[in-house]
């Protein structure tokens, strides 16, 4: 029910915050949630691991590692039903060249997409600072993957994300 939604949303928020700001990316926050029951199964924030990292992708390094498993594995230990909330929609290209969030979020989804990530809830979409119109959505989709927008953080979503830009 919305509730939840706005909940994970929130929470994901408060991971944004937690991020160091940089002119040259966004601070965001994600959640990896088991639909099932509602556990959070790992939250993260860009730049909290080493290497340039995005929030969806300290989720996704942080179980890999939990498993021992190579990141591009991750897949096979996320219950079936695992949706990812994320306070910006997952980059489709990096200015970096590193693996976009898109291809790792698919990648869960193994063969004959079952198990793995199935929704994501982004809180807003990508604004047009350091790439073009992120066109992820509509790559997700075409793997299956719901891509739902939850209303009402987008102000402080965005002041959050674009702390460390010049003003
Ligand atoms: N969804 C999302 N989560 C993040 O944690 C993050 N930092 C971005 N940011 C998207 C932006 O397009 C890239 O940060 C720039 O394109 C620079 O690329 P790098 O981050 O250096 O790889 N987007
Ligand atoms: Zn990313």
């Amino acid at each position: 029910d919305p509730t939840d939604h706005e909940t994970y949303m929130r929470l994901a928020l408060d991971q944004a915050q937690e991020s160091p700001p940089k002119p040259s990316n966004f601070r965001v926050g994600a959640l990896l949630v088991n639909a099932e029951d509602g556990s959070i199964l790992a939250r993260g924030y860009t730049l909290e691991l080493p290497g340039n990292t995005h929030a969806e992708q300290c989720c996704l390094i942080k179980i890999a590692q939990a498993h021992e498993l190579p990141d591009e594995r991750v897949g096979e230990v996320l219950p079936g039903n695992t949706v990812l909330y994320t306070t910006m929609e997952p980059c489709n290209l990096r200015l970096s060249g590193n693996l976009p969030c898109v291809d790792r979020i698919i990648r869960t989804t193994g063969k004959g997409g079952k198990g793995g990530i199935r929704k994501v809830y982004l809180g807003v979409k990508e604004p047009e600072v350091f790439v073009g119109e992120n066109k992820g959505r509509t790559k997700l989709e075409e793997y299956g993957i719901e891509v739902i927008h939850v209303p009402g953080f987008e102000e402080d979503i965005l002041r959050v994300a674009t702390a460390g830009h010049e003003k």
